[in-house]
């Protein structure tokens, strides 16, 4: 897993380390890996043009000019604030020959030194006006100026970069934001930071926690997973989810509800009953995709909320815990319980997520005591314990009619096998959206087609070892 901090506990653990090194070796450190990174993506081009703000940021950028400079590399540079330019940096980039000019052309790389850590907001008119116009790659140092480096949130004009630069422990910007390719320079910092604020789940952790068959297991030591979905309105959403359950493990499937025709005809191996009172025992529940919210509904609901076991909540039955907080009442408080909102169904449990999806996704985990998995191009996963996953789909092709049908069957099956929730929603997500990029493969896909695609992103995240 790869950890995230935000730039309140970043700022306090430089401050330690600046504290006990000699006054500007941290920035000239930082700089430095700035212009290493800058060499290799000019690839032997030798133009470089600086944005420098008001602050340290634009320190870092005009030495890493100094450094550029240096290397023979032409460096002309654009200040944005010229009374409150970093002096000690702007000084050594004159020395070094570096340019300060009123427009950056012919340049064959920008370097961003707008904003950084302390950056809020969208772009200033006068860093948007520059930023419209250039037509080479940028390189952002430490964040892209304009999105916000806590929460990702972009609300205007901001930097679109091709590569970050960033010093000493990623941040959140880096797994919620498109940051381009995102290169870490180490300052030091590694003793002063504590556990990370956010994780970033790795390709080799969900593989890790798969579960996958051992010699001793059959269909029903591998956790039995219950779908109570669709309707006769909506039978694709039972097909989907069951579908999911099915491809995700090889423990058993059981699907109950009015779509049991059509699941059983389209998955002969799941046990397909018509009413959640004959489904027999199961190690997890998933309840809510195209099942309604009518009297009916509630009432499945509840039963799956009373039969003690974890259950995923998706769609209709987020609305219905929304509409009628009594159902809340027929859930054991130790039953774990996973909900998958997008903006609007969270919006109907809490009201507006806002830009900080974060902080969003813990207030409804500490509130409702429940894993909360946010929907969106940066899925966010919270806990009820404080920890958060993040997973950022490198495309959109997930975002698709039925594909959140696709991602409580997986969550359902591995909360079946006994995988911990928050863990289990976020290995799911990262599969779903993994799915959906081998499905596409660079052109729109059906829900049905990323679900056919589950096994093969299960082949491509387990370990190359592994039988
Ligand atoms: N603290 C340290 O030890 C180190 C800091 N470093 C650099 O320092 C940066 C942080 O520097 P600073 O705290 O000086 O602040 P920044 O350079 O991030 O921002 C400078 C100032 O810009 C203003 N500002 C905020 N949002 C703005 C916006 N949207 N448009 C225009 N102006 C805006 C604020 O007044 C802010 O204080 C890091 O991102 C990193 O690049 C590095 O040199 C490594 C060492
Ligand atoms: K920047």
């Amino acid at each position: 897993m790869r950890g995230l901090w935000t730039t309140a506990r970043v700022k306090a653990a430089e401050d330690r380390v600046m504290a006990r090194v000699p006054a500007g070796s941290l920035m000239r450190r930082a700089a430095f890996g700035v212009a290493t990174v800058a060499l290799e993506v000019l690839a032997g081009r030798r133009r470089v043009g600086l944005l420098v703000g008001a602050g340290n940021n634009g320190g870092d950028a005009l030495w890493a000019g100094y450094y550029l400079r240096r290397r023979g590399v032409s460096v002309a540079a654009v200040l944005l604030d010229p009374p409150r330019a970093h002096a000690e940096g702007l000084a050594a980039f004159r020395r070094a020959g570096g340019r300060v000019v009123e427009r950056l052309v012919d340049v064959d790389l920008v370097i961003d030194g707008i904003v950084g850590l302390s950056g809020r907001g969208p772009l200033r008119p006068a860093a948007a006006e520059h930023v419209a116009h250039l037509d080479a790659p940028v390189l952002a140092v430490d964040s892209p100026s304009g999105v916000d480096p806590d929460t990702g949130a972009v609300d205007g004009p901001a930097v679109r970069a091709a590569v970050t630069v960033t010093f000493g422990c990623l941040k959140p910007v880096h797994a919620l934001a498109d940051c381009g390719d995102v290169r870490l320079v180490d300052l030091g910092l590694g003793a002063e930071l504590a556990g990370p604020d956010l994780l970033e789940l790795e390709v080799s952790d969900v593989g890790a926690a798969w579960p996958v068959p051992g010699p001793t297991d059959d269909k029903y030591t591998q956790g039995v997973t219950g779908i109570a979905a669709g309707s006769a309105t909506y039978p694709g959403a039972a097909v989907l989810a069951t579908g999911a359950a099915v491809l995700a493990t090889s423990g058993m499937v059981r699907y109950a509800g009015a779509a049991a025709e059509h699941v059983r005809s389209r998955w002969p191996e799941a046990i397909c009953t018509g009413s959640i009172t004959d489904a027999g025992r199961v190690q997890a529940w998933v309840v809510g995709p195209g099942l309604g919210t009518g009297l009916g509904a509630e009432g499945v609901l509840r039963a799956v909320l009373e039969a003690g076991v974890p259950v995923c909540a998706d769609a209709d039955a987020i609305t219905m815990l929304a509409n009628n907080p009594d159902l809340w009442d027929a859930r054991d408080p130790d039953t774990p319980l996973v909900l998958t909102p997008h903006d609007r169904e969270y919006e109907r449990l809490a009201g507006k997520v806002g830009d900080d999806r974060v902080a969003a996704a813990r207030r409804v985990a500490e509130k409702f005591d429940a894993v909360v998995l946010l929907k969106g191009h940066a899925t966010v996963v919270a806990g009820p314990d404080g920890r958060v996953l993040v997973n950022r789909a490198r495309t959109s092709w997930a975002a698709t009619a039925g594909s959140g049908d696709v991602l409580s069957g997986l969550i359902g099956a591995l909360l079946a096998a006994g995988v911990d929730p928050l863990l289990a929603a976020g290995c799911a997500a990262r599969v779903h959206v993994l799915a959906a990029e081998l499905a596409a493969d660079g052109a729109p896909i059906p829900a049905s087609s990323l679900l056919a695609s589950v096994p093969d992103a299960i082949r491509a995240v387990r370990p190359l070892s592994s039988p």
